[in-house]
């Protein structure tokens, strides 16, 4: 049986949600991965170092016993942010990175940023720390299209703010189009980008063709062919500049099943067999490690876990539930649409 070890991986993009949500999905995560960043967006969303704290500490008393992990906090960037706060949450350990969500861009980015001016105290003084800025890399502008915006948002938000603060660190977070892996790879340094489970695999056919299919809806939206090849060919490169963030991102069935559905996809249960098909597939298995286990925590100036896990290859496909079953409601498991023959075992 062929087999593969790499050290533990990490999660550098996740969404664990609050309450019954929460504790549906985290073992999923923490059964793999030793660390994870968390997304904020929760309704209300997490702003301050006390509401971060807090949050932290619901997601240690949903873990499972005996399952060890730590989740990497994050607070979500308004135009009120206090320049202090975000520095005593990063001094004390708090706080891994801020996010930058433009307003309206996703799920719950009501709150975000509208007039990226009001966030630049907030941001030169992460550039004097060294804190970085994670961001939903798209524009909202309505006459935009959304296949488009986040090449926009690279133009006219991203680079701009660079040119201005080039002290700044900022991970791209789950980059979908070549033009943002081709910044991100043009970059004199201090950009970096994650990539998600999902996006290696679907093309916007997934979303289309056949019928609507509001499981493989997420954003930044998947888009045409060439973008998924351009980004399997940076995932699996070794690139230090790329690595795992899974944004796996779960909603209940209802709300992703009706007239207007939620953006999200649900990756935690499967996403290292998907990947481990990914990277047999381009031929990349000894390059697995560097994305999922060493660029990321190298990013953000954390060693890699010392711990291994063993994925190995079965003939007969690995079968995971369609759905998991969480006290929210059902949440539907990303299909990739091909037999999965990769299993981690321990
Ligand atoms: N990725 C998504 O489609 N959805 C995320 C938000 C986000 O990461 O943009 C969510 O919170 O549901
Ligand atoms: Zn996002
Ligand atoms: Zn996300």
């Amino acid at each position: 049986m062929q087999s593969i070890t790499i050290r533990r991986p990490d999660d550098w993009h996740l969404h664990l949600r609050d309450g019954a949500m929460l504790e549906g999905v985290i073992a999923d995560t923490s059964r793999t991965f030793a660390r994870a960043i968390i997304m904020p967006n929760l309704v209300p969303p997490v702003v301050t170092s006390a509401d971060a704290t807090a949050y932290r500490d619901r997601i240690l008393k949903a873990l499972p016993n005996g399952h060890r992990f730590q989740p990497l906090m994050t607070l979500y960037l308004t135009e009120h942010t206090s320049p202090d706060d975000v520095e005593e949450g990063a001094r004390s350990g708090l706080i891994t990175a801020v996010k930058l969500y433009p307003a309206g861009a996703t799920t719950n980015s009501h709150g975000g940023v509208r007039d990226m001016e009001k966030a630049m105290p907030v941001l030169e003084r992460m550039a004097e720390i060294g804190l970085p800025l994670c961001v939903h890399g798209e524009v909202t502008t309505p006459e935009v299209d959304i296949f488009d915006r986040e090449a926009v948002f690279i133009e006219t938000v991203l680079d701009p703010l660079r040119q201005r603060l080039p002290e700044l660190k900022v991970t791209m977070e789950h980059v979908t189009t070549s033009d943002g892996i081709d910044y991100i790879k043009a970059a004199k340094g201090n950009l970096a980008g994650s990539i998600t489970t999902h996006h290696l695999i679907i093309n916007r056919n997934a979303i289309l063709v056949g019928g609507i299919r509001p499981h493989y809806y997420c954003l930044p939206v998947a888009k045409r062919e060439s973008h998924r090849l351009a980004l399997r060919a940076a995932a699996t490169s070794g690139d230090a500049r790329f690595f795992l963030g899974t944004d796996s991102a779960p909603h209940v069935d209802p709300l992703k099943e009706c007239a207007c559905g939620c953006a999200g996809i649900y990756t935690s249960i499967n996403t290292m067999s998907c990947l481990a098909h990914v990277f047999e597939q381009e031929g990349a298995l000894d390059r697995l490690e560097a994305f999922a286990s060493l660029n990321g925590p190298a990013w953000y100036g954390l060693p890699p876990n010392e711990e291994r896990i063993t994925l190995t290859r079965q003939a007969e496909p690995v079968v995971f539930p369609a759905k998991i079953e969480t006290g929210a409601g059902p949440v539907t498991v990303f299909d990739p649409m091909f037999p999965l023959h990769w299993r981690v075992v321990g």
